[in-house]
């Protein structure tokens, strides 16, 4: 079929650049009010579509590909992760699934670098003082964090965005350390200096500053639970720019509250847009509104990764980012 003729349903609103682009190309049905698709009006779409784009909010299980229509090839997700597409279920039914990795990597790992920074160093707390008008001058004892400098960061994912985040800290003087399903190659792990964990428990328990940046799926659902973070130590802070699942959301509140680690910054959420009232209000925890990829140059691009995937499907190829359930 001429990728003229090819019907696109995108679930969200894109970047104006990409909506166009989708319309001069394909027969693209946007969404312009931005309001997310219900369960059935995702339903419809799988029944209509050829090629369904949908973000990180359309939550497309095994219940709902059971529903697909024969005509839907491609789910083509604008974003990295696909944890919100039940993946083996759709290749089962013969639906390829592409993503849009690479173009959220630098911008993702900026975000988890501003909370590396501004968690121990106590911005957050600094801005609320400023904003209240509290600041009476300066004092040697007050306000005091924690220096980066010399800290171990230990990275719990060392793909992309994972390395992305090592060069910003080395640049800080940090020591990196990792914990990854596998080493990842010599050469790169020279050139960060990095140390490999293969115990993730005996990694957490020596590190000051802890960074979440692996995908969430079966196997890293709640890595970080209560047990773990009881092995932490009481001065060391988390930061999770990757997927809320990845942690236990009420045990981290829990651990905060009790004083078991120092704190923690967080983009992502366990029952987004939902957060963990105990998380709400504490001057040690920094909440982002999910924003890691939030800049207009990588929405661009994750739009363009989105097209040349449906465009070179639509050619008979195999599209750049066909994801596949045993790499995940
Ligand atoms: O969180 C956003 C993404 O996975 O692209």
């Amino acid at each position: 079929m001429p990728a003229s003729k090819l019907k696109v349903v995108v679930t969200r609103k894109l970047p104006a650049p990409v909506e166009l682009r989708m319309k001069e190309l394909f027969d693209a049905r946007l969404n312009e009010s931005d309001r997310p698709f219900s369960v059935e009006e995702l339903a419809q779409a799988m029944q209509t579509a050829d090629v369904l784009v949908p973000t990180v909010t359309d939550k497309i299980d095994g219940r709902l590909m059971a529903r697909a229509g024969d005509q839907l090839r491609l789910i083509a997700q604008f974003g990295a992760g696909v944890d919100n597409i039940d993946v083996a279920s759709a290749v089962q039914r013969g639906i390829t699934v592409t993503n849009t990795p690479g173009v959220l990597t630098d911008d993702t790992a900026d975000v988890a670098m501003a909370l590396i920074l501004a968690v121990p160093r106590r911005m957050h707390e600094g801005v609320q003082i400023m904003e209240a008008g509290k600041f009476d001058g300066w004092t040697p004892t007050w306000m005091m964090g924690r220096r980066l400098s010399g800290k171990r960061l230990g990275i719990i994912g060392m793909g992309r965005i994972g390395q992305a985040v090592a060069r910003r800290a080395r640049a800080f003087g940090m020591q990196i350390h990792y914990h990854n399903r596998k080493p990842v190659s010599s050469r790169i792990e020279e050139s960060l200096e990095a140390t490999y964990w293969d115990s993730l428990d005996q990694m957490l328990a020596r590190m000051d500053i802890v960074s979440i940046n692996c995908p969430h799926t079966p196997a890293t659902f709640h890595l970080i639970n209560a047990r773990r973070l009881g092995l932490m130590k009481p001065e060391a802070y988390i930061i999770n720019t990757a997927r809320g699942e990845v942690i236990d959301e009420a045990a981290l509140a829990r651990a905060i509250r009790a004083g078991k680690i120092a704190g923690a910054g967080l983009d992502v959420f366990e029952r987004e847009p939902a957060v963990n009232p105990e998380l709400i209000g504490l001057p040690n925890v920094l909440l982002l509104p999910h924003m890691g990829s939030a800049t207009i140059e990588g929405r661009t691009e994750m739009g363009e990764k989105v097209i040349i995937n449906i465009k070179t499907f639509a050619d008979g190829h195999r599209p750049p980012d066909r994801v596949i359930p045993a790499i995940l």
